[in-house]
Order: C-alpha cells, then structure tokens, then sequence
C-alpha cells in the first residue's frame, strides 16, 4: 500500500478513522485494500467506567485481543484512548481520578496489544498539568516502541488556532520535548490563514492530518473536491511527506473518491529538480561537520564535491576576470569593480614592472582530486592568458590521484604537485600571483581556513591576491522542533552510526550540518552578520588597508546579534549559521538564505541548537551570543540565546553558554 508515482521520492499514505467498530477483523480485511492503517477506539467510547467497576474483573474492559492476528494490532491499528469520558485536569476529584483510572487502563491496554500508536486528544480545557503528567509517565518508560501522537484540533479562527499552538507548546515544555511525540492535526470545513498555520507547524512532527469527508465539497460531476485553501494546505503537507486521515459521517460509508482525489493532489503537489531529488534524503538529516584538516577526506567525499558543477564554474568565472586584469592592466582589482570597470584610470594605475608575456602563476592551495586545476586552464584559454599552476595537498591519498592526473592529462609542463601542510611547508622561493583555495564550512571558517592561509601570505608575489578574499559568517533563530528531537535522540542514546560516542557526552554543544527543511523563523528569516575573515595582503583600495587581515587579524572572536520576535509566542530551538564568500570583485557564492547561490549544494546550513528549547513574544528581543575561541590544538564556537522584554527593559532568559573551553565539539589544528 501506499500511493506512489516515480516522480515524487516518497509516497501518499492514507489512513481511516472508524468509530463504533463491533468487527475490527471484518474492518481491517475491509479497508486494508486501500487504507495503510485505521484509527479505532480501544475501548467502546461509551463504556462507562465508574470508580467501583473500573477494576473490576467481571465485565470484559474491551474485545479481546486475539480477534485479529498480533501483525495488524502492530502495523495496521492506531488506538484512540477516550477522551469523552476523561478530564484529567478536572477539578472535582473523583472526575480526575476516574478520568486517570481510564486513560491508564487503556494505554495500558494499547501496550499489552503493541499497537503502532496510541492517539489522544488534546484536552478541551486550558488546563493539561494533569493531563501531561500521565502521559509523561508513558514517555518515560524507555521499553515501549509504540509511538505517542496527540490529536490536535484546529480552529479556523486564528485566535483560536493560537491558543491551541500554545498549549501544544506547554504540552511540549511539561513533559520534556519528548522525542517520540508526534502530532495529528484535525482539520475542519475551515482553516486559519495559511500563513500563520505554516508558521506555526513546520518545524513539527507531524504525523499525519485529519478531515472529516463532509469537510469536502462537491463538484459539478459529483465528486468530492477540496477548497482552493485545503488544496494549499494539503499540498504543502505533503511535501512533509506526512500522512492523510480520513473519517467519514458513518463508519460504513464508502471513501474511495476522496481517496482517490487525495492521490489525484498527490500527483500534483510538488515538481522536484534534479537537484531538489538528490537534497530530499538530506532534509533534516544530521551530520557532523567535516574536519578535513584534522582527518584525510574519503575518495567519496571529494567526489561528492566535484558533483557540484556550479561552485567551480564560480570559480572559474573569478580566475578569468582576474586574468583579464592582469593581462590588460598588469595587476589585478579584486576588491573595487568600480576601479576596475574605470579604463583610462586603470590604464595609468598599470603596474610598468609587469611583464605581459610572463605566465600568470597560480596557487591551488588545498587542491583535492584537483577539479580546479582544469577550471584555472579553461579560464587561461578563455582569457587567451599563459599560466602555472602550483597545486599542494596534505592529503596523500590525494596526492596520489593528482599524480595520476597529470600524468594522464599530460600537465607536467603547467602543473607542479606538492604535498604537504600550507601552513609549514617550504617550497623554495616560489610564489604566486593568485592563491586559490576552497577550505570552507557550511559556517564559512570552520573548516579553519583563517588558521590554514593566513602564514600562506609569504608565498604572493607584491600585488597578488587570495581567491577567495573574504568570507563572512550569518546567524538566524529558528523553530524546529524536528531538528531538535534529531538531537535529542543522540542525546538519549548511547549507539549511533552517524557521529562518534564522544561527541554524544554533550549533544547540544556541537553544531550540525544539515539540511534545515522543518523549520520557521519567528524574528523572520533575516540572518545577520557575525564573523567575517579577509585575505588582502596587497589592497587595490587603500582604505581596505585599515582592516585587519592575514596574520593580523585575530583569530577569537565574539559577536552578539539582536533579532525581533515576529509571532505572537514562538518556541526557539536554536539557530541556523551560513556563510558567504567573496572571490573577485562581486562574484561570490553563498548559502545565505537571500543570496543564496542557485543550485548550489556543496554546503548545507549548519544548525546550531540549544540544550532548552524557549519561548518567546511578540516584540520581544531574541539575542545570540556567538564566540569563536582557540587553543594551540584546537578551534571552537560557543554560543548562548538569551530573550529581552524592551517594556520590563530586562534580560528574561538566558541559556547557559554552550560549548564552553569546547568540551562538545572542536575542530583539530
Ligand atoms: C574542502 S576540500 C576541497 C578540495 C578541492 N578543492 C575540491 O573542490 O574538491 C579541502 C582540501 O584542502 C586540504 N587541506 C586542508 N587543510 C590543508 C592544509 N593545511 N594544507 C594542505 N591542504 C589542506 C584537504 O586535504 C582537502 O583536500
């Protein structure tokens, strides 16, 4: 079962919520030609359960559990625990105690049966402690597989549709951001704006969406169609790949037009690019970064990179028009289009010592597998230019597939190889006019390219230049109670394939690469600037000259950025950091959500948690404190978020400082 077509990489599933079931065999044998599962009571709602006959063991609490084979209760059922008959939070006692007894008594039941899920509703009553309390107890008993899914109803009225989010959120808070928490959200014949509902949702688990059939309308031929703001709605769900509920008016009712209309929106709801199919098993995926200082990359990480064709035909584009510079002005103007855009002046500014016909040296100081020596030849025949390329790796393995290269391209006269540390190694007295290098992290410097070029300066000839010169780094806060619960999950388990045990002592203290998918942004998705390095040993513009660079430039730093709140209440789970870098005059590429260099994907965004998700205001300010610290060993970032109320005029959160002296995350030197 489930609904697929080969464009889309996931599939449609759709399940059914019956009430009164009397024959869960016959229901199952009955639905499961279309439906992947189905939501019943666990109990008949209305088998009302006093204190007195509660326990007691004369009358059968429901059917037994031998009336369908154990597989279905595990794959096919979801069990609806009562809330008709229960008020955990009531405050009249035997009201409460009774509603305990049978929320207890059914969950217990759920579990002796192994379900896939239970489903519970949330509360109709502002007040859920109580209510909370009890589930909190299930979350915590590590035994159980059987996943936990609160039912949401959603108002159409935004007001309304708030306060269910709220509440959802001191749900959330009470019982720990419990991992295996997944949400339902019921739909009625009306939404709230779609604006405020994505906002709000995206960053959640969500498992599936429920609506009632009369929710539907009908169209001229008489089949069941959804409103233009459902098909939105739905459209963008599924691209969440979250499932679909369905519930007719009378538990016999037939639903396979509105099944078949759910695929039908299916077919049509997102068109994927090639590179949007290879990014989807990335989306929310965590990794740790990469140290290719430290650690020698894999020959499959380096082919990984050489896939993204764009990042190096920038690359080339910058290597030409620097070599367009040299060869018309004798010296290049790298920081300053308008210099150079500016003929007659440039023309006196041309550096007389420049010998036209000497080659234009090249440094490709970190080279890889060596994609960028092809693209520093192709850019010399473009610009009709003689050039030298003087490739270094420390990376032996490497070595050796650049030994191979020029070899079989026949480069020996244009490339020399060498091996060993940019940072050490001598090489004679040779130098370059550029110094071309790609040692950039998803947080820009994090893969320590300041450490590795700034005693690179020595090996430029008077007026050369570093490609790239400049890279800054951006932060923004974010929701997403998904990436979150991702490391969470590392937080509470002590085997994982996907980083190492020691990196899992402090879970939250280290940075993630991913590919953030499930998320808002409550102070909008602005990012500001932190950190920004530059490499400018020889400025074309004099005034560039005051800001420090290469050696001078200080290698800690701090920041402190300060964002508003947009939302009415939003729950932050950390933020997201992106860089961008600047090559030759304004030729960049980024991963700065509103500059973003299209297609792209050498880099995903870096999210940076925090151990407590927090809430915040409307108006409130959010602030991220950002510190990037180093030893003789080591580099690290340490970041704390803490919420300012400008009308108190007071600090009213703080998070601790994560990652202090980086006892959860450093990168090697
Ligand atoms: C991100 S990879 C990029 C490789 C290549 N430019 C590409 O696009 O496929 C960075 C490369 O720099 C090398 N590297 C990092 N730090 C270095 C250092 N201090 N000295 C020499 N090579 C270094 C790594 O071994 C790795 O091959």
């Amino acid at each position: 079962m489930g609904f697929k077509t080969p464009e889309i990489p996931y599939e449609l599933k759709v399940g059914r919520d019956i009430n009164t079931v009397f024959n869960l065999h016959q229901v199952i044998s009955e639905q499961q030609d279309y439906f992947d599962f189905v939501l019943v009571d666990i109990c008949n709602a209305l088998n009302f359960r006093t204190d007195a006959t509660i326990s007691s063991r004369d009358i059968a609490l429901t059917r037994a559990d031998t009336c369908v084979k154990s597989h279905y209760w595990s794959d096919f059922v979801l069990a609806k625990i009562n809330s008709y008959m229960t008020d955990c939070d009531s405050p009249y006692e035997h009201i409460r105690l009774r509603s305990e007894a049978i929320m207890t008594q059914e969950i217990n039941f759920a579990m002796h049966l192994s379900v896939h899920a239970v489903v519970v509703d949330m509360p109709k009553s502002s007040r859920i402690e109580n209510f909370a309390r009890i589930l909190d107890q299930y979350f915590q008993n590590v035994h159980t597989s059987m996943k936990f899914i609160l039912r949401i109803e959603i108002p159409s009225e935004f007001q309304e549709a708030e306060e269910q989010y709220e509440k959802y959120t001191q749900f959330k808070m009470l019982c720990g951001h419990y991992n295996g928490l997944q949400i339902i959200l019921q739909f009625g014949a009306n939404l709230p704006s779609w604006d405020s509902f994505s906002k709000r949702w995206t960053g959640d688990k969500i498992f599936g969406v429920q609506l009632d059939t009369d929710s539907f309308l009908t169209n001229q031929k008489g089949y069941p169609v959804l409103s233009k703001a459902h098909q939105e709605t739905f459209k963008w769900l599924m691209k969440q790949n979250v499932n679909f509920i369905l519930k007719g008016k009378h538990p016999s009712d037939d639903l396979d037009k509105h099944y078949q209309y759910l695929c039908h929106l299916f077919k049509n709801h997102d068109v994927l690019d090639e590179e949007e199919k290879i990014e989807v098993s990335y989306r929310n995926f965590l990794q740790s970064p990469l140290q290719p200082l430290a650690d020698n990359l894999e020959a499959a990480t380096y082919e990984v990179f050489e896939n993204d064709t764009i990042k190096y035909d920038i690359y080339e584009d910058s290597l030409y028009r620097a070599y367009q510079d040299k060869k018309k002005y004798g010296r290049f103007f790298q920081t300053n289009a308008s210099l150079a855009n500016n003929d007659q002046e440039n023309i006196e500014m041309r550096d007389p010592s420049s010998d036209p016909d000497e080659p234009i040296v090249v440094m490709y100081f970190g080279a890889g597998r060596g994609p960028l020596i092809r693209r520093a030849i192709k850019a010399a025949q473009r610009a009709d230019v003689k050039i030298k390329v003087i490739a270094l790796d420390k990376n032996p393995n490497a070595i050796v597939t650049l030994r191979n290269m020029i070899i079989d391209e026949n480069l020996s006269d244009r490339v020399t190889l060498f091996a060993g540390d940019m940072r050490k190694i001598a090489i004679g007295d040779l130098q370059g006019d550029i110094l071309m290098s790609e040692l950039l992290g998803s947080f820009g410097d994090n893969e320590l390219s300041p450490e590795c070029l700034n005693p690179t300066d020595k090996f430029l000839k008077k007026g050369g230049i570093f490609i790239p010169f400049s890279y800054t780094n951006y932060v923004v806060p974010i929701s997403s109670q998904i990436l979150w619960n991702e490391v969470n999950v590392y937080a509470n388990s002590t085997i994982s394939n996907r980083i190492s045990i020691s990196q899992q002592l402090y879970p939250f203290e280290l940075p993630y690469v991913v590919k953030i998918y499930s998320a808002t942004y409550p102070c909008g998705d602005k990012t500001q600037e932190v950190f920004t390095f530059r490499h400018i040993p020889y400025p074309d513009d004099p005034k560039i000259a005051h800001i420090p660079e290469g050696e001078g430039q200080s290698m800690r730093k701090y920041d402190r950025k300060i964002f508003v709140v947009k939302e009415e209440q939003s729950e932050i789970h950390g933020f997201g950091g992106y860089f961008t870098a600047e090559l030759y005059q304004e030729i960049i590429y980024s991963t700065n959500p509103e500059v973003h260099t299209p297609k792209m994907h050498s880099w995903f965004p870096m999210y940076f948690p925090v151990k407590e998700p927090f809430i915040a205001f409307k108006g409130q300010e959010v602030i991220i404190s950002i510190w990037r610290n180093n030893s003789q060993a080591k580099v690290w970032y340490e970041w704390s978020m803490s919420v300012y109320d400008p009308v108190k005029n007071k600090t009213i959160y703080s998070t601790h400082i994560h990652n202090i002296n980086g006892r959860g995350f450093s990168i090697g030197l």
